[in-house]
């Protein structure tokens, strides 16, 4: 079993990924949507990628990925909410801090600390790529920040952690296969044709959030409880079910 999600190696994504596919081999690729597409291009099993998270509702690239032509076929089954914790690295012997590179969700996950820093962010394909980054520049004005613990195997000083604060750090991802069996869950996520009332029909059976569009197509998360048979009675033939996890 081959499950494809963010890397390299020690990223969040990579975390939850060996939470919800004990067992399996990662396959690491560059970003969330390149995760999605290499499951629908039958280059991995399955696929594991951030829905949202307590900054941003929707993780764009995820949402837009999941909703693409290509991605017809991917069903989610899974999910797990992480509480991820961000620490910052730096060069030994580093100076002054002028530029923060890391993954656009972690930056936003450190907004305070980071204007507090009046350091620069720099965006990175992912936390870890962000400390490799700074590992191979040598500069002593960088800092990356990425999960705790990887110091040693990049030969970054890890100077500070916590960088989250109180209450900014939760994020939750999913997990699909093509053709998953979909079962009861806590939470669905529906694809629907643009379709004028369907948003107050899934109201009826449930709480709606909207994760996303593309094109005449929409990304709906429903929460709350709905059965299965009541979530796909109220699409009717307007859109389909493509995911059912709890969190
Ligand atoms: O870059 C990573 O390590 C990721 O897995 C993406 C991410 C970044 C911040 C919070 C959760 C996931």
């Amino acid at each position: 079993m081959r499950v494809a999600c963010l890397g390299p190696r020690g990223t969040f994504t990579h975390m939850a990924a060996e939470r919800l596919y004990p067992g399996a081999s990662t396959v690491f690729v560059q970003t969330h949507a390149d995760a999605v597409l290499s499951c629908a291009r039958l280059e991995t099993d399955a696929f594991v990628a951030a829905l949202s998270n307590s900054v941003a509702d929707y993780i764009g690239p995820t949402v837009q990925a999941l909703l693409s032509d290509e991605a017809r076929g991917l069903r989610i089954d899974r999910g797990t909410v992480s509480l991820v914790s961000f620490s910052l690295y730096r060069p030994p012997q580093a100076g002054a801090l002028k530029v923060v590179y890391s993954h656009p969700a972690a930056l936003a996950q450190v907004g305070d600390w980071l204007r507090r820093s009046g350091a620069r962010a720099v965006e990175t394909d992912s936390t870890v790529a962000a400390l490799a980054l700074i590992a191979l520049e040598g500069d002593s004005a960088t800092g990356a920040v990425g999960p705790a613990g990887l110091g040693p195997e990049y030969g970054l000083d890890e100077v500070e952690v916590r960088l989250e604060g109180e209450s900014r750090n939760q994020t939750r991802f999913i997990g699909g296969a093509r053709e998953a069996p979909l079962e009861e869950a806590a939470r669905y996520l529906v694809r629907v044709r643009d379709a004028a009332d369907i948003r107050a029909r899934l109201a009826e059976v449930g709480e709606v959030h909207l994760a996303g569009r593309r094109g005449e197509y929409r990304l709906f998360e429903l929460v709350g409880g709905p059965s299965l048979a009541a979530v796909r009675a109220a699409l009717a033939d307007t859109g389909e079910v493509i995911g059912a996890y709890g969190f």
